[in-house]
């Protein structure tokens, strides 16, 4: 599977670097952690051959960024080639300066985004955090998103320092999940393609 993300100064890598780890826990999970600086022939060769793509992007003016925009203008090649990524598990993240900063925006225009090329979209199941007065800002999903895997990085803190471990965990939950579903789903088709039930292979 491929984790392909943009950031601008650092902080939605880390995020990215989380995610990848997550998927990477899944026993037999395969992943190339991609950034999105460069659209070169290989990156699109890696998003061919992989079964699911998980895709991050900051929040910038209430939206994903424009490099990532840049990225996603440019997968238009494989729509046009008969729905090329048709099928593909996908799953994504942002991570922005404010809790809110309008980050489901961003969200939703990737999930939007892997509708328009016959992807099957994976959200973060899991509770969501800090919404108690037991609750905590350490705890998982405290931005309580499903769609995607949220994160906040104060500005005037680094990569090396930001997103907090809370939003670092929750983007490895999005990882794993993303995974486990991932394997899931090839064995259903693996099995309907021998012609036998899921329970018989
Ligand atoms: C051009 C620009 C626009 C931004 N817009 C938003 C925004 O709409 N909401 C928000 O919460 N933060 C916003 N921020 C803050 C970034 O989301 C934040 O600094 C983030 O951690 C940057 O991630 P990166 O280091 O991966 O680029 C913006 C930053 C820039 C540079």
């Amino acid at each position: 599977m491929a984790v392909v993300y943009h950031s601008g100064y650092g902080h939605t890598a880390k995020q990215a670097q989380s995610v990848a780890e997550g998927a990477r826990s899944v026993p037999d999970t395969h992943v190339d952690l991609l950034s999105l600086n460069e659209l070169s022939e290989g990156l699109f060769k890696t998003l061919d051959a992989a079964d699911a793509i998980i895709m991050g992007s900051p929040t910038y003016m209430g939206g994903s960024s424009a490099v990532f925009r840049r990225f996603v203008e440019a997968t238009s090649a494989a729509w046009a080639d008969k729905l090329r990524w048709r099928d593909k598990i996908a799953g994504g993240f942002t991570n922005s300066g404010c809790m809110s900063g309008d980050k489901l925006q961003t969200l939703m225009e990737m999930a939007l985004f892997a509708a328009q090329h016959g992807m099957i979209w994976v959200g973060l199941a899991t509770y969501g955090g800090w919404n108690t007065s037991a609750g905590s800002s350490e705890d998982l999903n405290r931005l309580g998103s499903w769609l995607g895997a949220m994160a906040q990085s104060n500005n005037d803190q680094g990569g090396d320092v930001v997103p907090p471990p809370a939003d670092l965990r929750t983007a490895a939950a999005l990882g794993q999940r993303i995974a486990e579903v991932t394997h899931t789903y090839l064995e259903g088709r693996a099995s309907k393609k021998a012609g036998r039930s899921p329970q018989q292979s």
